[in-house]
């Protein structure tokens, strides 16, 4: 017998969204693609068959594929129209970091499609969006799985799940959470050797990688890093209303704090903060002038219900300063783990890494959902 069709809808094909396209053409038993789209362009495969599917491998094939109903950006509601229509059960990969598509994720859920996702403004927002993400998708009977907003593909939120839904009990989480930040330190100010680079330069060098957010300062200013810690706080039982309710240190120069958050804003962040570059210069140095190097990290209390976000010095030796390229390092203390936490470390951005936790959560839903 062969199993029922599943279709799937793929939103935002930057630095993640074309790695997961080429991961996909490769996977077997794939969904059927269906939809695919960026900010200002959508393409469908024709209804009322469904078919063709859109072709796996990249935008630019897909877009010429002369098949498919193309039109401009489509609303949320549209799409998950379109897919709750699909003649089988349907799936959103959103691979955007688009907070009014996040919004719409219950209209998906409660239509009944499943969504995975590495976008983490969904999951870390006001706490009411977290709640009625999961219970529109108990009420559509609809999958969400998100393992690449905390770590990329490391196992951050599944090993965490996995603690808690065995009756462990999660004391403290803490650890290196952005990839970006992580390469900045370990590229800028390392344990072992020296660097004469300068702050702005990794910056760029981070951009260019594929490591930032889409607007770096998000990174900069540890938004980046107080969501995720929201989503694991949440996860860990607690009731985080927003990642602004705790502090968070920023990294940005408060000569650039009101450049807007346009695409122009970004370049003259971008060109401007060179001038800046002695700031984090004299961080280094203090830390350096007491034999240490500094690093930016977060930590969840449980307990406490205490979480704090922002920069810390390390002894050279210690693990945190030893940490190489963009890499993570989470560590998860708990009453059956007792003074030795269980560790999880890797890299912790870049499109490759990222695809692969989407890839995954993608065949964790299809597998439960045939
Ligand atoms: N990069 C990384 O290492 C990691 C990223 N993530 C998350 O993955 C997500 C994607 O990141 P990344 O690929 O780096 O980002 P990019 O900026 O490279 O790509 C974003 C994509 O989303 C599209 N897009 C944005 N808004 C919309 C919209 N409203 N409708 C349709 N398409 C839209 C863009 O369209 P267009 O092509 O037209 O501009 C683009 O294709 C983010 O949420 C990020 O936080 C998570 C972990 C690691
Ligand atoms: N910009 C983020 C990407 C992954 O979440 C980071 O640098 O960690
Ligand atoms: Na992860």
């Amino acid at each position: 017998m062969s199993a029922s069709p599943i279709f799937l809808g793929v939103i935002g094909v930057g630095g993640v969204g074309t790695a997961f396209l080429q991961q996909l053409a490769r996977l077997p038993n794939a969904p059927q693609l269906v939809v695919l789209a960026r900010s200002s362009q959508t393409l469908l495969a024709p209804t009322p068959a469904y078919s063709p599917a859109i072709p796996a491998a990249d935008w630019a094939t897909a877009a010429a594929t002369p098949s498919l109903t193309k039109s401009g950006a489509l609303q949320a509601e549209e799409i998950a129209t379109y897919l709750a229509s699909a003649p089988g059960r349907a799936i959103l990969v959103d691979n955007t970091s688009d907070i009014s598509l996040a919004r719409q994720y219950p209209t998906f859920l409660k239509k009944g499609i499943s969504v995975v996702t590495p976008n983490k403004k969904g999951f870390s927002d006001d706490l009411s969006l977290w709640k009625d993400i999961f219970a529109s998708a108990a009420e559509g009977k609809a999958l969400v799985y998100h393992e690449s907003t905390v770590g990329a593909g490391l196992p951050v939120l599944s090993t965490l799940k996995d603690l808690v839904a065995t009756g462990d009990e999660v004391t403290r989480i803490e650890g290196v959470f952005s990839g970006t930040l992580s390469f900045l330190f370990n590229t800028f100010a390392p344990a072992s050797g020296s660097s004469d680079a300068q702050w702005s330069a990794v910056v760029a060098q981070a951009k260019e990688l594929g490591y930032t957010e889409p607007d770096p300062r998000d990174d900069l200013n540890g938004m980046d890093v107080a969501r995720k810690l929201t989503i694991l706080a949440r996860i860990a039982g607690l009731e985080v209303t927003s990642p602004d309710s705790f502090p968070i240190e920023s990294l940005i120069p408060a000569e650039l704090a009101s450049l807007p958050s346009s695409a122009d804003g970004i370049t003259q962040f971008m060109t401007r903060l060179p001038e800046f570059d002695a700031q984090m210069a004299n961080v280094k140095d203090t830390a350096e002038k007491q034999g240490k190097v500094v690093r930016y990290v977060g930590s969840i209390d449980v307990a406490a219900k205490a979480v704090k976000v922002g920069l810390q010095y390390f002894d050279k030796d210690s693990a945190i300063a030893g940490l190489k390229g963009s890499d993570n390092i989470i560590s998860f203390y708990t009453k059956r783990y007792g003074a030795n936490p269980l560790i999880v470390q890797g890299a912790g951005a870049g499109g490759d890494v990222t695809a692969m936790g989407v890839s995954a959560d993608l065949i964790k839903v299809v597998e439960r959902l045939r």
